[in-house]
């Protein structure tokens, strides 16, 4: 038993709250990106990309967020309407902000990174007056990551968010999405990320971004195990602990452990896993499979997303998921 509860009667299945950027992805792969000369352009934002791979799962999304005034801002809102993705609370910033940027670069399978722009970025302006009580109470279940809570009035906005959802029984996701580049400081990032975990449902994270968030109190990285007791004390039913090629590992508060393995994959980047995961994984939930088999889809659609060049453009369609499934073994976890 995963201990998450989804209403049925609510007419939208998830909306996310945070960033809507713009990937600008290396079209010269093994090159460091000193060398590279062309991009290509996707929407991005980790939020975003996990809407949008739900949303091509079939599920019904919205997404609460704000964009830049200029030819950016409006690229990803046609891009959303596109996916069928209900834009209704994306608001238009008229300050001036630009749209946060995340330069990626290819050196090889295993050696990727991203290079952010995220100076005087829209989507950090959301404010509390944006978030809409009635919106969030349509939907089953709310998804928050880490990153909108670097900055005011983001991270206040974040926070009533999580309130409306505590309030109207709406299920509330964590992905901790850990990006340095938008935090002053370790301990600043702690204390947010600690302060919105005791109030989601899920947390899904990196064993590094775990750590990050959890360093600040323990002399010592904690361990998988002492990680989800600390959340299960609090309102956390299902802990997911992400550990790269190695596979992923979730704890349910009935005191179950689930490990998964990967799909092997012919890798061409690494960044995309943890978004493409997190999106089948969550559809897979709400849509009553257990957390093994939610993990298992997650595993797959983050092979099929790491085999691409995109993000958000990779993520499969329901159809390309069981395609992929069907065809392909999950090898074990390296996971001890
Ligand atoms: N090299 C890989 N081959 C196959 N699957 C992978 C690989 N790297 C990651 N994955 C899958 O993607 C999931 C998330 O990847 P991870 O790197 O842990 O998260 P993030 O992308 O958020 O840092 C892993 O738990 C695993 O299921
Ligand atoms: O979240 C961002 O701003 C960057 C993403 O759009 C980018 O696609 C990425 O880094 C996704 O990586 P993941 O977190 O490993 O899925």
């Amino acid at each position: 038993m995963n201990g998450l509860q989804f209403d049925p009667a609510r007419p939208l299945d998830l909306i996310a709250v945070g960033r809507l950027c713009i990937d600008l992805n290396a079209n010269e792969t093994g090159r460091p990106m000193e060398e590279t000369l062309t991009f290509t352009k996707y929407v991005g934002g980790s939020p975003a990309n996990i809407v949008i791979g739900t949303a091509r799962l079939g599920m019904r999304t919205g997404f609460i967020g704000k964009i830049a005034d200029d030819q950016m801002g409006r690229f990803i809102r046609t891009y959303l309407q596109n996916n069928g993705i209900d834009d209704s609370q994306v608001t238009v910033d008229r300050t001036g902000a630009v749209t946060g940027l995340a330069f990626t670069e290819i050196k090889s399978p295993q050696e990727c990174s991203i290079l952010m722009y995220r100076d005087h970025v829209a989507d950090l302006l959301l404010t509390t007056e944006e978030i809409s009580e009635e919106y969030i109470q349509k939907s089953k279940a709310l998804l928050i990551s880490g990153t909108a809570l670097a900055q005011s009035p983001s991270r206040e906005a974040v926070f009533l968010a999580l309130e409306f959802a505590r309030k109207h029984n709406v299920t509330t996701f964590f992905d901790l999405d850990y990006r340095p580049y938008t935090w002053k400081s370790a301990a600043e990032t702690a204390v947010y990320y600690n302060l919105a975990a005791e109030k989601c449902d899920c947390i899904i994270g990196t064993r590094e971004e775990f750590d990050s968030m959890e360093n600040l109190y323990n002399e010592k990285g904690a361990d998988d195990e002492a990680t989800a007791s600390r959340w299960f004390s609090h309102r956390a039913k299902l802990v997911v602990i992400k550990h790269g090629g190695s596979g992923s590992i979730s704890y349910t508060a009935d005191g179950k452990k689930h490990r998964s393995g990967i799909f092997p994959a012919k890798v061409l980047k690494t960044f995309g896993a943890g978004d493409s995961y997190a999106s089948a994984f969550i559809h897979s939930l709400m849509r009553g499979d257990t957390v093994s088999e939610a993990m298992r889809r997650g595993s797959a659609s983050a092979s099929i997303v790491i085999s691409r060049h995109s993000c958000s453009d990779a993520m499969p369609t329901l159809d390309e998921l069981e395609a992929f499934l069907s065809t392909n073994e999950e090898v074990g976890s390296g996971l001890d």
